[in-house]
């Protein structure tokens, strides 16, 4: 694809990369006031705001030195949307969009400006991220506070706080007072305890993320110039999967940008919630229209599934929106039979064998690669793979638990990583035969960390002569991959320290704190050792790092914002779905992310084994409407 550095007319602009954009569309991709976008699964919210990045770059309408802050909730979606403005638009532009996670970008903050809070709110500057959980927050209640003053309460006070909503509603439900609690309720004095114990009880201080969240919004409220300074950075703000917001984050967010000039695009789909046991807020979107006079702008069209699986996902979009709108199927179908079917096993064995055979069969049939297909279950991944592994590499299909554990950090968010990112592409660069992408990747990625203009022609050329002698030495000292895991450990770190351990650690907040770049770089070679295993030359061993010819295994929240052509969901029981009672409605919206991942094909699973199907009367019920079968396959 032309991509072009020079100024385009906003009259004369036209999207990029797709033939064309609904009309709402393009008018949120033109708009200069604040919107916010509810459209359902497969609409193009995500390539929205990519076109939108493109038209506000190209056209000059966020001139240099502005820059654009998207904020996204997983770090892939972060990553891929900013894959899609590089591949839309020329590279001194697309280095203008600042594509980040909310945990980044409140760490972000507190990394620049945290000094500056009040002393009773500032954290140590080696602060560490922790992830603490019921279990913590009971002890704590239960075994570490002691009395509270008598002006406050009494200890039974305390222990009639609810420890399942200690975080949510005390800690860090409301923003912080400046100058702490004037007269605190026994939950207040309990919540401003553990702040006190987390920031000064140690030599440094101990943070999760929504304690991180809620700091920034102080720091951001009682620092105006650093308010102003974001303010002024940032004329453009996007919000990715809104309907996961968070009151810390839409706080933030908030104190930073409300009544300002900044122009807010928010986009997401309430169908989609699935975040609300994570702190989502019950209805981000009213708040943003009352708060921000944002327009609401519906799409209508579906650009990923076929007309079928639009006609299905439109019964179980009514049942969690009874006013959700039909959309408009784009794309076409292209398998024959059905594309939406329940099957029935008598065992997990039987199943296992059975889905390997079938899909086996589709990828010769159709074409297929591996990556076109996904296993999604809900919970319990590796219990799953481990039945499914070995069926599937019975028919020489490798399947990978996305979801697995690669020494302390998940496949997937190791993957996503930018560390491990930036291993692979120079490794490649080193030893693949067609290596050309690779070239532009690593560039750029490494003109980032050192702090190179894009348009700095004579220290570009010095960076990539650079890059090259070290892509040769590479490959002279290692033309297959080195055998053993202290060999493999010593490649990662010759790359690692030729990058420059303290340049990565400048350009990336989230490996400041907490061991978490040693965690990544483990992971990376470990899992690298283990890609390489058996002898394998370079680029299978690549490959196999990166998955690329391996079904992957997940849980529906990973599979957020993703596509496949056809989406086996493993597991449509009581078993799976035991919380089901709990909250029907965020139950259902997984039934829903999972289903609508699908470009072609939806095949549910079940198998008495594993537990009745009387709990999710209720999907089944809805499949049923839609008109799904259930077959007994084997
Ligand atoms: N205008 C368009 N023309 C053609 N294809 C498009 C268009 N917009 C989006 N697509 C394609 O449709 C698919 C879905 O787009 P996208 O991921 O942006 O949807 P989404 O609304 O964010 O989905 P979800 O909420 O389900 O994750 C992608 O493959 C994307 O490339």
């Amino acid at each position: 694809m032309l991509v072009l550095s020079r100024r385009v007319r906003p009259d004369q602009w036209q999207p990029v990369g797709v033939a064309a954009l609904e009309a709402n569309a393009l008018d949120v991709v033109r708009s200069s006031d604040n919107r916010s976008v509810i459209a359902g699964p497969g609409a193009g919210k995500t390539e929205l705001l990519a076109q939108r990045a493109a038209y506000l770059l190209q056209t000059g309408t966020a001139p240099r030195p502005r820059r654009i802050l998207a904020i996204s909730f997983k770090r892939d979606a972060a990553v891929n949307l900013a894959a899609r403005v590089a591949q839309r638009c020329h590279r001194d532009h697309a280095g203008r969009l600042d594509s980040m996670t909310f945990d980044a970008f409140a760490t972000g903050l507190i990394d620049r400006f945290g000094q500056a809070l009040p002393s009773r709110w500032r954290p140590t500057p080696d602060y560490e991220i922790i992830f603490p959980g019921e279990r913590d927050f009971r002890d704590f209640l239960q075994n570490q506070l002691g009395s509270p003053p008598v002006s406050v309460g009494t200890y039974a006070d305390l222990q009639a706080i609810a420890v399942k909503s200690f975080e949510r509603r005390h800690l860090v439900g409301t923003r912080l007072p400046a100058g702490g609690w004037d007269s605190p309720t026994p939950a207040q004095w309990a919540a401003d305890q553990y702040w006190q114990s987390s920031l000064h009880g140690a030599s440094k201080s101990y943070l999760s993320f929504p304690m991180i969240g809620r700091l920034a919004e102080l720091l951001l409220r009682v620092n105006p110039m650093a308010r102003e300074a974001l303010r002024l950075t940032y004329p453009h703000l996007f919000m990715d999967e809104f309907q996961d917001t968070t009151q810390i984050q839409y706080d933030l967010v908030q104190t930073i940008f409300m009544g300002t000039g900044t122009v807010i695009t928010a986009v997401g789909d309430n169908k989609q919630q699935i975040m609300r046991w994570a702190m989502a807020m019950d209805a981000p979107f009213a708040a943003f229209e009352a708060d921000f006079g944002a327009t609401r702008t519906p799409l209508y069209n579906n650009y990923r599934s076929s007309p079928n699986l639009v006609r299905i996902q439109h019964v179980l979009a009514q049942a969690l929106d009874a006013k959700s709108a039909k959309s408009v199927a784009m794309a076409a179908g292209s398998i024959t039979g059905e594309s939406c079917a329940i099957w029935d096993f008598s065992s997990a064995q039987a199943e296992a064998t059975h889905l390997a055979a079938f899909v086996a069969a589709e990828m010769k049939t159709h074409d297929l690669s591996p990556r076109d297909f996904v296993l999604l279950v809900r919970q319990k991944a590796g219990d799953y793979a481990a039945v499914l592994e070995p069926a599937f590499a019975a028919r020489g299909i490798p399947l990978r638990n996305e979801a697995g554990m690669v020494g302390q950090v998940m496949l997937q968010e190791l993957l996503a990583e930018e560390v491990s990112e930036l291993l692979v592409a120079i490794l490649r660069l080193a030893v693949c035969q067609a290596s050309g992408r690779y070239w532009t990747l690593c560039q750029d990625s490494l003109g980032i960390l050192r702090g190179i203009a894009p348009d700095d022609e004579a220290a570009q050329a010095r960076l990539a002569s650079d890059l090259d002698s070290f892509a040769l030495d590479l490959l002279a000292a290692h033309v297959s991959p080195p055998v053993g895991k202290p060999n493999v450990r010593s490649v990662v770190d010759r790359i690692i320290s030729w990058i420059g351990r303290d340049r990565i650690v400048a350009a990336y907040p989230a490996y400041r704190q907490g061991g978490w770049l040693d965690k990544v770089i483990d992971a990376a070679a470990g899992h690298l050792h283990i890609s390489a295993g058996n002898g394998v030359d370079w680029e299978t061993a690549l490959d196999t790092y990166e998955g690329l010819h391996a079904i992957p295994l997940m849980t529906i929240h990973k599979s957020k914002g993703l596509e496949y052509h056809s989406v086996i969901f493993v597991g449509l029981d009581d078993g799976a779905w035991w919380s089901f009672d709990k909250d029907q409605i965020e139950a259902t919206a997984g039934f829903f992310v999972a289903f609508t991942r699908a470009k072609q094909r939806v095949l549910f699973t079940y198998t008495a084994h594993r537990g009745n199907r009387s709990k999710i009367a209720t999907l089944h019920n809805l499949l049923r409407l839609a008109g799904i079968q259930t077959h007994q396959i084997a």
